[in-house]
């Protein structure tokens, strides 16, 4: 749809846009990305005839650019610039309006009963219609963009040309502006070449992108190139992780700033424990990065509070997520910084364990019930379960780990776990084979991120050695208690 053949421009020598090699298909939502003076702007203007090209040729749907009148042009062609001044006191209306002058016809030019129809759908389409006869000039910035794009869709274009069109828009307004242009690009076959300059809001929705570089395409291809972060850095000179959106295949760009405070506390006495019949709750003076299958607070985060809540062993409801939440309310722990787990596991039984492993500080936090053992390799039994059967651990770690080196963590936690099972000889009732765990055990890993940082945690290492120890030294304990209680002290081993 758009081709670019060795172009150069601009109005430095050398020229900004340097010898550019481009194409851009029919119906695809293309980005250019790119820092501060890169050529971005002077490019679309040598797209769209508004500087001069001193070599190389443009082709906009198989025509040369060179060879288009001015009407030709704005048929095929709309933009959105940066800048939304108009010269003359215009009506919100009237400046829709005017991007129907392509394809009125006659001298007088006067607006057909198409014209009128596709003026009041964009209106509608961009949230408009109540600013019909509100002057131009009394909009709000984010408002003017948006009867700027009204104008550039009046234009029914086969591409639209977007120099960094969410400028001035709050975040509801620019994913209704982008949402749009998709359903446009969707419904219309639109073409769209958007300069942007948020690289995750390029990434959720550009079909493909491109980097400027010293005047020239330094990549192109799909989102994916965003997960490229020594071309990042290369073309922007920041230091950028790249990582996976939670719900969409599409990366996302964090970025970590210089001034970061390094973290110094002191393992021993950076928390505190309330322990009552109702709920465990350990609190840290810092977040912890964290991994866990927690209620709340699954996934890898940053948070300060774990929690592990009592529940009778019949407790079924449909909304465990909102229970733990309220009840972390009223006993004002912020749901949104917690791990919450439940149990029906008496929670005096409950194993804490504060050891120094190989030089490394841990502490673990245990409740376990068994009633429920489930061996996993075998069949799943789809009976209601309403027995006290969960181990809930709590593993906290004076460490700095990567988020591979978490997984590992879990590894290594549940290894030991297993092991502690193995050693108890807790069988599964419906197979009567050893239990590998419980039908709903639970784990949290915090790490205070502290020294240097460990890329791997499981067996091979010292740090997973000691999550190894302490886990099955702990889980072990706490299925000891729970026995106990279960039998009225006749348990033996
Ligand atoms: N009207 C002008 N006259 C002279 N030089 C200009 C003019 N407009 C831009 N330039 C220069 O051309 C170079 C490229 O500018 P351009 O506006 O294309 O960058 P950009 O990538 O769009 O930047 P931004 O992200 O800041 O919008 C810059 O060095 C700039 O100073």
């Amino acid at each position: 749809m758009i081709k670019l053949n060795g172009l150069s421009g601009g109005y430095t020598q050398p020229p900004t846009v340097n010898g550019l090699d481009l194409e851009i298909n029919k119906g695809e939502f293309f980005t250019l990305l790119g820092p501060n003076g890169s050529g971005k702007t002077t490019l679309f203007k040598l797209i769209t005839g508004q500087l001069p090209i001193s070599e190389g040729e443009v082709y906009i749907d198989g025509k040369n650019l060179a060879t288009l009148s001015n009407i030709e042009k704005a048929k095929l062609m709309a933009v959105l610039t940066q800048e939304n001044k108009v010269a003359f006191d215009y009506t919100v209306e009237e400046i829709v309006s005017l991007g129907r002058y392509p394809h009125q016809k006659g001298i007088f030019k006067n607006l057909t009963k198409k014209d009128l129809a596709v003026i009041e759908e964009v209106m509608e389409l961009t949230n408009i219609s109540d600013f019909r006869k509100t002057p131009f000039r009394r909009m709000s910035g984010g408002e003017k963009q948006r009867v700027l794009l009204a104008k550039a869709l009046a234009q029914e274009p086969e591409i639209l040309l977007l120099d960094e069109p969410t400028n001035h828009l709050d975040i509801k307004h620019i994913f209704q502006m982008l949402d749009l242009l998709k359903k446009r690009q969707e419904n219309f076959d639109l073409t769209v070449f958007a300069i942007l300059h948020d690289l995750n809001i390029a990434s959720l929705y550009a079909d493909r992108i491109a980097f400027l570089h010293n005047g020239s395409i330094l990549e192109v291809g799909d989102v994916g190139i965003l997960r490229k972060e020594d071309k990042l850095k290369m073309v922007y000179d920041v230091e950028l992780k790249s990582r996976a959106h939670p719900t969409l295949p599409k990366p996302q760009l964090i970025m970590t700033p210089d001034y970061s405070v390094s973290r110094t506390m002191d393992f021993s006495k950076s928390y505190r424990i309330k322990q009552t019949e109702e709920y465990i709750h350990v609190e840290f003076n810092q977040h912890l990065r964290t991994i866990s299958n927690g209620v709340i607070g699954e996934g890898i985060q940053w948070l300060k509070h774990f929690c592990n809540f009592h529940v009778s062993k019949d407790y079924n409801s449909s909304e465990p997520k909102e229970d733990l939440q309220s009840w972390m309310t009223k006993h004002s722990i912020p749901p949104e910084q917690a791990v919450g787990m439940m149990t029906a596991v008496e929670l005096e039984d409950a194993v804490f364990l504060e050891e120094e492993i190989e030089g490394i500080p841990m502490m673990a936090v245990v409740t376990a019930g068994t009633g429920n053992a489930v061996d996993i390799t075998n069949e799943l039994n789809r009976g209601v379960i309403q027995t006290v059967g969960t181990i809930n651990i709590f593993l906290f770690i004076n460490a700095h780990f990567s988020d591979g080196a978490l997984v590992n963590g879990i590894i290594s936690a549940t290894e030991a776990k297993v092991k502690a099972l193995q050693d108890l000889k807790i069988k599964d009732i419906h197979s009567n084979t050893i239990a590998t765990g419980t039908s709903t055990d639970a784990i949290l890993l915090g790490l205070t991120q502290q020294g240097e940082k460990t890329p791997y945690a499981g067996s091979g290492t010292t740090v997973g050695k000691g999550i190894g120890q302490i886990v099955y030294r702990a889980t072990k304990k706490a299925i000891k208690k729970y026995l106990h209680r279960v039998y009225e002290g006749n348990w033996r081993q």
